[in-house]
């Protein structure tokens, strides 16, 4: 991968579900190490950007991933390249220790690799998920159920599902969801920690306090389109924002956004 070239880099990026324009012309980079949020009213098209990114969703246009032409790629090979999400709705394994929770995340998908793991009983190095268990700090906690953690701890588990085996891009999608704002600030600053290590990461979240502390710069969107791309300072003043908001200042507070169209 070249220094010089964005670790993602979309050139506008469409996607139709039917009759809905779910995202249309979406020009986005990050950098590495840094953190980009992606924000917008409810259905804007946030978490279609993501699934087209990572394959999940079809789209035209481009999408480069450390300069590389990824789309038209399957969702497995964009993950090899170093393209890792988390999801809405990413539930634990509460039957598992963290350090299982990590391991099972690690795919080796295609036949030949699952030909492999079941001929050698492969699992992935330890030291891969030891790794990744110390860039989101949580070593101590290896051998603990998700339910012996409080929430925080398991959303970082979450993010470091994500980065276990070779991620240099996170997308993560409402990773802090449910956390109380303490809980949430203390996420803020892990995240931080996270991206100074060298990952880039996309940031989708309702917590507006969170992305506007924690974002390096901000793309918004609205009805699939960018709207505004900004510093959080350039952003939480742009009358477009405001107004895609229904007329709401952003301010920091999830309100806000939850005022914004269903
Ligand atoms: N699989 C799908 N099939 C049809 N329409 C879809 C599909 N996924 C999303 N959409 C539509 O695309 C638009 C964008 O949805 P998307 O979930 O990407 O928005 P979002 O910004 O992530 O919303 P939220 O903040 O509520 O999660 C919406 O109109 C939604 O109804």
């Amino acid at each position: 991968m070249s220094d010089q070239q964005p670790l993602l880099e979309t050139r506008d990026l469409s996607v139709r579900y039917g009759g809905v324009t779910a995202n249309q012309d979406v020009s986005l980079t990050v950098e590495p190490g840094e953190i980009v949020g992606l924000i917008g009213p409810n259905g804007a098209g946030k978490t279609t950007f993501v699934d087209a990114v990572t394959g999940f969703a079809r789209s035209t246009g481009e999408v480069r991933v450390g300069g590389k032409r990824v789309d038209g790629l399957p969702p497995h090979r964009r993950r090899r390249s170093g393209v890792a999400r988390t999801w809405q709705a990413g539930e634990l394994f509460d039957e598992l220790t963290v350090a299982q929770n990590l391991a099972v995340a690690v795919q080796r998908p295609g036949l030949r690799g699952l030909i492999r793991d079941v001929l050698t009983g492969s699992v992935p190095p330890a030291a891969t998920i030891g790794s990744a268990l110390e860039t989101v700090g949580l070593v101590d906690v290896a051998d603990r159920r998700p339910p012996e953690l409080s929430l925080g701890q398991q959303k970082m588990v979450g993010v470091a599902r994500a980065l276990v085996g070779g991620t240099s891009l996170l997308l993560l999608d409402e990773p802090a969801a449910g956390l109380d704002t303490h809980e949430s600030q203390h996420f803020g600053v892990e995240l931080r920690r996270i991206a100074a290590a060298g990952p880039g990461v996309l940031l989708i979240d309702h917590d507006m306090s969170l992305v506007l502390d924690v974002c390096h710069r901000l793309y918004v969107l609205d009805f699939g389109k960018v709207i505004a791309t900004g510093t959080p300072e350039e952003i939480r003043n742009a009358p477009q924002v405001v107004a895609a908001y229904l007329g709401s200042p952003l301010v920091d507070t999830a309100a806000a956004v939850d005022g914004g169209r269903s």
